[in-house]
């Protein structure tokens, strides 16, 4: 794998490190100067035009320099302060630099002096150093640089490489305009804009491959590296605006993101899911059967809400794509906005606000109670559910409650059992069912009859659980005396028109669907759900996704990492042990968690094995998804 004959130069500062590291050595010697941040900003601003070559690089050294003020004592602190800013991925792959040595070269146009320490920590001696050295005066002032020295001309590392004259094929990486220009003088055969620290648009316009950090590099080049696949390679699509800090999070950890406002229509979804690892979305979004058939790169589908039916669970499961949802970030909103729908309900203080709004006064107690000792019935004693019970009944309230599954009463709450009895009983009923497709029409006029005469509905489910016909006739005809509907059966894709059969009627609060959009719960959705995808993508955990056998993995300690899903019939696990048996593979590891469709088995190992037994463990009938982790 190893090609022999090629030659990699390196650039040094915003390269191998993170940073400038005259831009370190002023943050020194500035530091108790009244004018830092004005002189700081201004040798970067020159730093920056050298390194675009907007003015001569021998012209922004000797302004820098001047601005510096710096001594020799200063250097130590500054390498001791470089050595913990070495670049994440290079620090990652320190072992490419040890196995390559003898053809790894750096030229920079910063100093000797500091970069010879540094880069020997890389294992690249001195000798194959090139860059500039510092003069000093008696003090041990810095006071200019050896123009003597190519590297401190104008395009200098043209001058320096060519006299280099390395044999093979030279590989330039670099940050700067001033690497590329080895390449188009010709004199290298690849220059490879390095983005990881800093993304120049000239650079990186001009470069034969833009890399943002070296695993990137390293894949191309087919050499070993850090990670089995580069997270910027990983492309996330998300939809529906979810929070901007999913973004960030998931950006930060490496991955290719993109955010859409809106939920795509499934002609769209289809061709923009081709090639994406992971998909994020809200309640809007329709993963159906054909999406998914289109999607050809699809490991994850993070439903960045509580709900998943809009997603087809088991035709992901199928195809061995995971899917994870945040079933408890937004259950606190959902409740808080429950409790003040239950009292302005009560009070009817939409129609008083609507009034008021339309320049009436009608100040009156008609049609307002206290929720104090009102019967309120919760049905559906989920999460949303059991959170209201306990709130409810800390404003006075009693509390019933019906679910189809058995569930312990929380404080005094009085479970009932059955619908009618439930409905017969309460004051306010407030819908927490889950979105199953079955609860269809769940509360239709039947049902409605069965309430209490002038009694209120809540829903905050799902649009489909109440026939809204059914609804908007009970309200006219004053058999419901108030309802709050978040929900609709037909919602739109993004903001704009909308309309229900329920609008415009008395005492009745719509909202759009904004029960679990508060920033805490989208914040804290943000952090749950890429964590997650992460936590899957990262190591194969699998733990509370809602259609795929949940296990939690140890971490990978020096080892390789086969993960292969499968259809749960027999014999595909004696064959993955075989294969592994043939090949000699030193396990350290084995799981397996299964449900009644599908095999998801994880094998620890040795890191020395031969590669074509991948090709066979792919090959094995009724595989799903195969990777490797490293
Ligand atoms: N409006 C919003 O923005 C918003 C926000 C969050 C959640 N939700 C929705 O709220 C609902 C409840 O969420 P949760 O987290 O409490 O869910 P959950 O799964 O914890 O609880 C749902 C409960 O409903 C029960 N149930 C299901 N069908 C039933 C039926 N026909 N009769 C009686 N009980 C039934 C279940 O047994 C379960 O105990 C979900 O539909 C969710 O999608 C809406
Ligand atoms: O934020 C959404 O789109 C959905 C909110 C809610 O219905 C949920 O399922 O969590």
């Amino acid at each position: 794998m190893i090609a022999t004959g090629r030659k990699y130069v390196f650039d040094f500062d915003s390269t191998l490190t993170r940073v400038e590291a005259l831009d370190v050595l002023a943050e020194m010697t500035l530091k108790d100067r009244s004018d830092k941040e004005a002189v700081l900003e201004e040798i970067q601003n020159i730093t920056n035009l050298g390194i675009d070559g907007d003015i001569s690089f021998t012209e922004s050294l000797e302004r820098r320099i001047k601005l510096l003020k710096a001594n020799k004592a200063d250097l130590a602190p500054l390498i001791a302060a470089l050595r913990k800013k070495l670049s994440k991925s290079i620090e990652e792959n320190i072992s490419f630099f040890h196995d390559h040595s003898e053809d790894i070269y750096v030229i920079s146009c910063g100093f000797k002096e500091f970069i010879d320490p540094i880069v020997a920590d890389l294992n690249i001696p001195s000798e194959r150093v090139y860059a500039n050295t510092f003069k000093f005066d008696a003090d041990g002032n810095i006071i200019g640089f050896d123009e003597d020295n190519v590297l401190s001309s104008h395009n200098g590392k043209i001058q320096c490489l060519k006299d280099l004259n390395l044999e093979g094929e030279v590989q330039v990486i670099g940050d700067g305009y001033s690497d590329y220009v080895m390449r188009e003088a010709g004199i290298a055969d690849k220059f490879f804009a390095y983005t990881e620290n800093v993304h120049r648009e000239k650079a990186a316009s001009n470069a034969d491959y833009v890399t943002p950090n070296l695993n990137e590099f390293l894949f191309v080049n087919d050499l070993p590296r850090k990670v089995s696949y580069p997270k910027n390679r990983i492309k996330i699509l998300l939809l529906e605006n979810v929070h901007s800090d999913a973004l960030e999070r998931l950006s930060e950890e490496g991955f290719s993101v993109e955010l859409i406002k809106n939920a795509l229509p499934e002609e769209e979804l289809i061709e923009r899911i081709k090639g994406v690892h992971v998909l994020g979305i809200r309640s809007k979004t329709q993963v159906t059967q054909k999406v998914l058939d289109a999607a050809d790169r699809l490991m994850v589908v993070g439903a960045f809400c509580i709900g998943t039916t809009q997603i087809d669970l088991d035709a992901a499961k199928k195809k061995g794509v995971v899917v994870f949802n945040a079933p408890y970030s937004n259950t606190r909103s959902v409740v808080e906005l429950a409790i003040g729908q239950i009292i302005m309900l009560k009070r009817s203080i939409f129609a008083r606000s609507t009034e008021i709004h339309q320049g009436k006064w009608f100040k009156t107690a008609l049609n307002s109670q206290e929720v104090r000792g009102k019967n309120l019935g919760i049905v559906g004693y989920g999460n949303i559910g059991k959170q209201l019970s306990v709130l409810a009944e800390a404003i006075g309230m009693h509390v019933y409650y019906y679910d189809v599954s058995d569930q312990l009463a929380l404080g005094n709450a009085v479970k009932c059992n059955s619908l009618e009895e439930l409905l017969g009983l309460s004051d306010v009923v407030t819908l927490h069912i889950d979105d199953n497709k079955d609860n269809e029409n769940f509360i239709g006029e039947k049902e409605i009859s069965q309430m209490r005469d002038g009694a209120m509905l809540i829903n905050l489910s799902r649009g489909f659980v109440v026939d809204i016909s059914a609804l908007a006739a009970a309200l006219k005809s004053g058999k419901i005396g108030g309802a709050a509907v978040d929900v609709y059966p037909e919602e739109p894709r993004s903001n704009g028109e909308f309309f229900t059969e329920l609008a415009g009627l008395e005492n009745v609060i719509l909202t759009p669907h904004i029960g679990g959009s508060t920033e805490e719960a989208q914040k804290d959705i943000a952090e749950f759900v890429p964590n997650k995808i992460m936590e899957y993508i990262n190591s194969g955990t699998t733990v509370d996704a809602v259609n795929f056998p949940n296990i939690r993995l140890p971490k990978q300690q020096n080892s390789h990492r086969f993960l292969h899903t499968h259809k749960n019939v027999p014999g595909v696990m004696a064959k993955i042990n075989e294969i592994l048996a043939k090949y000699e593979m030193n396990i350290s590891g084995q799981y397996l968690s299964t449900d009644p469709d599908v095999g998801y088995v994880i094998t620890d190992l040795d890191k020395d094995y031969n590669k074509e037994v991948i090709q066979e463990l792919k090959a094995i009938n009724h595989t799903l998804k195969f990777r490797v982790l490293y």
